[in-house]
């Protein structure tokens, strides 16, 4: 199990972050919601090791190294110029240790055109190839900035399975997403953030309030304006 507590986070004077506790366990898929600017990404860059200064702890309960467990497919993944999506997918294995693998299983989902230069990639494609870096490294824990931001409504659908088949066999997820649909569908439990503090954690059976408590924290004057704006 990945623990975070009590993570607390600044950029200059402004705090970012303020003692955030939350778990991810194995064979479960934990979603992480929040407004733009909330700290979801900042949260994720703390927790990978790609900002260090920051007060709390993040630990795997086994005490192994956290990024040796966990794939991350970032917000924006970033591509060399020049390489093409196998010689990318190479590039992530070989970088991490891990042995190159047939990647043709796995594409056999994506479709990725793999002998074609990744920087000439439609967006979509683009997170294609970076999820494909990290599902076929079969890591314990996967972190997920946006994944269905971009894919079209078919990668979307197969992500979704994907995920399931994932935590099946014991993978644990936490993803991001301002798709609150596609978050409540396979999610086991979320994680609502506001202003860089956990407002509230909620398991599957009380998703049914998680639209309402959204709109209600976060645009309690924006609906009264509308209202106002349609009498
Ligand atoms: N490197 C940085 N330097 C200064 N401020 C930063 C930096 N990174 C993030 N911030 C600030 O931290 C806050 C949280 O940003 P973050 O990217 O974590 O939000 P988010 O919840 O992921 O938003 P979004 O949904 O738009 O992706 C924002 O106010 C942002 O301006």
């Amino acid at each position: 199990m990945i623990e975070i507590d009590k993570l607390s986070k600044s950029f200059g004077s402004q705090q970012v972050l303020r003692e955030v506790s939350l778990r991810l366990r194995p064979g479960t898929i934990h979603g992480l919601v929040g407004a733009n600017g909330a700290g979801k990404t900042t949260l994720i860059n703390c927790l990978y090791g790609l900002e260090s200064r920051f007060t709390g702890s993040v630990r795997e309960s086994s005490g192994q190294p956290l990024r040796q467990l966990t794939g991350l497919l970032p917000y924006e993944p970033y591509f060399y110029p020049r390489l093409t999506g196998r010689e990318y997918l190479e590039f992530c294995l070989q970088a991490r240790g891990h042995k190159v693998v047939d990647f043709s299983g796995w594409n056999r989902l994506l479709e990725l055109p793999l002998d074609q230069y990744a920087d000439e990639y439609s967006a979509g494609m683009r997170k294609k190839l970076a999820l494909l870096a990290v599902l076929v490294q079969d890591f314990r824990y996967l972190i997920l900035d946006e994944p269905f931001n971009g894919l079209d409504m078919e990668a979307n659908l197969l992500l979704r399975e994907i995920l399931r088949k994932l935590r099946q066999r014991g993978t644990g997820i936490l993803l991001t997403s301002h798709i609150l649909g596609a978050m409540t569908e396979v999610a086991d439990e979320v994680t609502v953030l506001v202003a860089g503090q956990v407002q509230r954690h909620y398991l599957a059976h009380e998703f049914h309030s998680l639209e309402a408590d959204l709109l209600d924290a976060m645009h309690q004057g924006k609906l009264r304006h509308l209202a106002e704006l349609l009498a």
